[in-house]
């Protein structure tokens, strides 16, 4: 990988800082919802506490002005149970308590700043010498003996957290950003058929990540669904109708004209699906192609297409899902992506991408997948090719 990791840190007795990405959805009174984020980050944090080090935790919440915006309190209770070390809390981020509050630290123990949103600075986006030389990074860097990145899920952000202390302080890979690299960054390594299938609501993500696989020649097969399924029904000529059609323009103005040069170039490798489900009178209806358009937007794929999809995945090498295949949040809707999701877990091997994919997954009792990123924006980057500026500056500081 060519990035530093724990491997390389002589942790005993040293002052770490370390970045995560505990990022959640909030419940309405504002706790905690999820914390499948956090589970990820255990054993990371266990690692460095159980070899003496002095943790000093790193974490944004939510954006300014979001509904998700939030101290990190209950962040750093639910850490305490989900440790085998108690995490205290700070509600400051790098003023002079911030850095007592570090200071304090004995071997083992950990403090979780505040969020790091609440400065302007992190919400900006600066080339790693001058997130270097931000009020954060300039006020928190003396106090560290060395830093970790481990937020591989806000990777492609270049903020003053994310890239601007290895510029300062030694700098390494967690356990996550070790993993989700090694996993995402080597698609070309896995079995082949490859299959992906691409679903939700992102429709601009799909097609990015549809157009670079095929192009890259990385992928065997692509089964669409979801909305990006109905903008590909579309594009192949079929008149989803007004309701379906204007949900996909509205997301995305360009999306069937996309969706139909990647069919002309490459449409023996995509599938679209044979028929879909709506909503009539709140229930669940199919509807063939055929019989297409209908007065109502299409929320999930058929039982004709999961049946199709599902007999793929059969003989998959390698499944690499993003975006569910129907409004899953809805029992009437979740068939598509119970059906579908459960039948690539038994790929040889399986990948998932995705926050709400992930959180379908929780939510409907689907496991058996052999990487489950914590990353959506991040993990698409790399599954398109791309460089995610936290990882660059690793390697940087690495090649320093
Ligand atoms: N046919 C559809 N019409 C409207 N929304 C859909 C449809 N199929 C899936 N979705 C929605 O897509 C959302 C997740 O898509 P997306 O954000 O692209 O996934 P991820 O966060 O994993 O990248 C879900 O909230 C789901 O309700
Ligand atoms: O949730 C996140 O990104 P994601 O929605 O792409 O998974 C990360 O925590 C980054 O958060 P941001 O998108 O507010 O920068």
């Amino acid at each position: 990988m060519g990035i530093p990791t724990l491997d390389d840190l002589a942790v005993d007795g040293t002052t770490v800082g370390i970045r995560v990405d505990i990022n959640s959805p909030l419940s309405d009174s504002g706790t905690l919802a999820d914390d499948a984020r956090l589970r990820a980050h255990v054993d990371t944090l266990n690692e460095l506490l159980d070899r003496g080090g002095r943790v000093a935790i790193l974490a944004h919440q939510g954006r300014p002005g979001g509904d998700e915006f939030a101290r990190l309190e209950d962040h750093a209770a639910r850490l305490s149970d989900l440790l085998d070390h108690p995490v205290e809390y700070c509600d400051a981020t790098f003023s002079a308590d911030a850095r007592a509050a570090i200071n304090l630290l004995e071997d083992g123990q950990a403090v979780l700043l505040e969020n790091t949103r609440f400065y302007s600075e992190e919400y900006m986006e600066f080339p790693a010498e001058k997130a270097a030389e931000t009020f954060l990074v300039e006020r928190l860097a003396p106090e560290l003996d060395a830093y970790v990145n481990d937020a591989f899920a806000a990777a492609h952000r270049s903020q003053p957290s994310i890239v601007g202390f290895p510029c300062r302080v030694d700098s390494y890979a967690g356990r996550v950003m070790e993993r989700e690299l090694d996993v995402l960054s080597n698609i070309e390594e896995t079995p082949t058929p490859r299959v992906y299938a691409l679903g939700g609501a992102k429709i601009a993500d799909a097609l990015d990540v549809a157009e670079s696989v095929l192009d890259r020649g990385l992928a065997d097969t692509i089964l669409t669904s979801g909305m990006t399924g109905n903008a590909f029904l579309a594009a192949s000529g079929v008149d989803v109708g007004e309701p379906s059609e204007s949900a996909i323009l509205d997301r995305d103005a360009t999306a069937i004209d996309q969706a139909a040069e990647l069919l002309d170039e490459y449409g023996e490798k995509i599938h679209v699906p044979d028929d879909v489900a709506v909503s009539r009178d709140g229930d669940r209806e199919e509807v063939d192609v055929a019989d297409l358009p209908v007065d109502a937007p299409a929320l999930d794929v058929g039982e004709a297409t999961i049946a199709a999809y599902a007999d793929v995945f059969e003989t998959a090498g390698t499944a690499i899902l993003n975006g569910p295949p129907g409004v899953f949040e809805e029992d009437a809707f979740a068939l598509g992506t119970r059906e579908i999701f459960g039948a690539a877990a038994s790929a040889e091997y399986s990948i998932v991408g995705g926050g709400d994919t992930a959180a379908s997954l929780r939510q409907l009792g689907i496991d058996g997948f052999d990487h489950v990123s914590t990353g959506g924006g991040a993990a698409l980057r790399l599954l398109t090719g791309g460089t995610l500026p936290a990882v660059e500056v690793l390697r940087q500081d690495s090649e320093a």
